[in-house]
């Protein structure tokens, strides 16, 4: 008997991370050479960035070497997730040196390479949010072919009021309560206010955690938790749990789920923000690495846009096999252990991007519905 084929494609439907993989969307980042360090970038990756910044500096150019390396990485993971029988679809090309404005600034355009970041996909429903980053306001145009022909096939499709990201939409709060002032590192000058605007409706796909009917949500501050009364409001059947400033914004270098009652957690310290019966899952915790991290030096580009634990974003095929980055072969022989097929898979320059696997790709078809693996 010949090997059963994939049954065609059939429409959007993806309540978690872990069930069998079908569809995805992987990123691309054709003509990354820089990130516009405006103060919406600044914001966003402070945590990761603010030693390594000038003050008021804007291009950050990343030499094409890198670049180069970055696109073979990523065309071998979609190869890869190919080769386990996943139909991969990709975002359309990105231009170059691409401009961004609104009446109220102007940025630089990022390439669709972190297709977690702009889009949640909940059940049968494709819902774009509402972009942190000025020059990512865009960006999931280059993913609307995609949800235009899923749209046809039956998907819903939502997005979240588009912010104005004018002067003073973003909050501060997260970095307030840690007593970091921001506000120099962060100052917006050029940016026109808009009046009696406020903080706005902020909000990345990739602050929730999907697990069946229920999703875990990082509200960290009043952007967040205006986004997470919209998604509670237009998903009154699923079970939303606030993971109340569990990080700055993603959560998928913190906490990973691989199958019910197992995830991927990037300290104990964690645990204390998860719902109730999520704080008995039994974790695996990042091993130390043995690989020693990539030396930028002689590019004169030091500027880590993730942090160390970015290996831990790794993405399920299904419940027993894992993609995980090959450089970090102190957790694949933890996975292993565990019983895991790993499918290692090169990915070099991860810091200095934003994502690992888990932030390149948009899971739009998965085997599993809304079961209940909260239960008691
Ligand atoms: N979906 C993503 N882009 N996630 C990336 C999260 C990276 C996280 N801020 C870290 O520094 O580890």
């Amino acid at each position: 008997m010949t090997q059963p084929q994939l049954a065609a494609p059939a429409g959007v439907h993806s309540f978690d991370d872990f069930t069998p993989l079908r569809e995805v969307v992987v990123g691309r980042a054709d003509h990354y050479t820089a990130h516009d360090a405006d103060p919406t970038w600044r914001l966003f990756y402070f945590e990761n960035v603010a030693p390594h910044l000038a003050a008021g500096q804007r291009q950050l150019s990343i030499p094409q070497q890198i670049v180069d390396e970055l696109n073979e990485d990523v065309t071998g993971f979609a190869d890869a997730l190919a080769g386990c029988g996943v139909r991969v679809l990709r975002p359309s090309a990105p231009g170059k040196d691409v401009q961004v404005s609104s009446p109220w600034w102007s940025s630089s355009a990022t390439p669709p390479l972190n297709v977690r970041d702009n889009t949640v996909i909940l059940g049968k429903t494709i819902v774009e949010t509402a972009p942190h980053i000025r020059g990512r306001v865009f960006e999931n145009d280059h993913l609307k072919a995609h949800f235009t022909r899923y749209f046809e096939q039956g998907a819903n499709w939502l997005s979240m009021p588009r912010p104005a990201l004018a002067a003073g939409s973003l909050d501060t709060a997260y970095f307030d309560r840690e007593g970091i002032d921001v506000t120099a590192a962060t100052a917006d000058e050029t940016a026109v206010p808009v009046d009696g605007l406020g903080l706005e409706m902020v909000f990345d796909g990739a602050q929730c955690v999907r697990l069946g009917r229920d999703v875990l949500v990082n509200v960290s501050n009043h952007n967040h938790e205006l986004a997470y009364r919209w998604l509670e409001r237009n998903f009154p059947d699923l079970r939303w749990h606030r993971l109340p400033g569990i990080a700055d914004n993603h959560v998928d270098s913190i906490v990973v789920p691989l199958r019910p009652g197992l995830m991927l957690l990037r300290s104990p310290h964690y645990r204390q923000f998860l719902p109730e019966p999520m704080r008995g899952w039994e974790a695996i915790y990042p091993p130390p690495s043995s690989v020693p991290e990539q030396d930028y030096d002689e590019f004169g580009f030091v500027i880590p846009t993730a942090s160390r634990y970015i290996d831990i974003n790794v993405l399920s095929v299904d419940e027993n096999t894992v993609v995980v980055n090959s450089l970090y072969p102190e957790l694949i022989a933890l996975l292993e252990q565990r019983g895991f097929t790993v499918v290692p898979v090169r990915h070099r320059h991860r810091r200095l991007f934003g994502g690992g696997h888990h932030c390149f790709t948009l899971d739009t078809v998965r085997d599993g519905g809304p079961e209940d693996y909260l239960a008691a």
